[in-house]
């Protein structure tokens, strides 16, 4: 499975390590930035890995800021985003198996590592559960496409 991750300076560290940790899981990742601790605009790197993901050039994206807020706002203004920003695990498998999310945010300044690569690996490990939530992920792409 390849993941997008991206980051503003607010999520850098965690992004960091997250990367570390799916590369020794045998995850490919595309790192679509920021590269460095300095103060850089999270919409831009929310954009890129929305792109990414939106576009079939990855299969799940993962986004860090210092709540997850930003960063998710940008990333859901990409057609075909769901972005999902979870503070827990509960959260993580609901996003996935009731909401089809293809986009994981976090918040660095919320939740400790561990905690954060816990969820990652429930939002990366859970299918989604179809049935009646197809209905509810199809009348959300309605909405984006102007139907409803
Ligand atoms: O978008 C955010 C808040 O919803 C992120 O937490 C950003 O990382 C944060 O706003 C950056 O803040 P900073 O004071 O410029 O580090």
């Amino acid at each position: 499975m390849k993941i997008a991750l991206g980051s503003d300076h607010g999520g850098f560290f965690y992004k960091e390590k997250i990367k570390e940790y799916l590369k020794s899981k045998k995850y490919e990742i595309i790192d679509k930035g920021t590269y460095s601790p300095e103060p850089v605009d999270y919409p831009y790197f929310g954009e890129n890995v929305g792109m990414a993901v939106a576009s079939g050039e990855a299969d799940r994206g993962i986004i860090i800021c210092g709540t997850g807020i930003g960063i998710s706002i940008a990333a859901n203004k990409i057609k075909g985003v769901r972005a999902a920003l979870c503070t827990n695990e509960f959260m993580a498998r609901m996003a996935r198996s009731h909401n089809d999310a293809n986009v994981l945010a976090l918040g660095q300044r919320v939740i400790g590592l561990d905690h954060a690569l816990a969820i990652v690996d429930v939002f990366l490990e859970t299918p989604f559960e179809g049935g009646r939530h197809e209905r509810r992920v199809k009348l959300i792409l309605d909405i984006e496409e102007g139907k409803i």
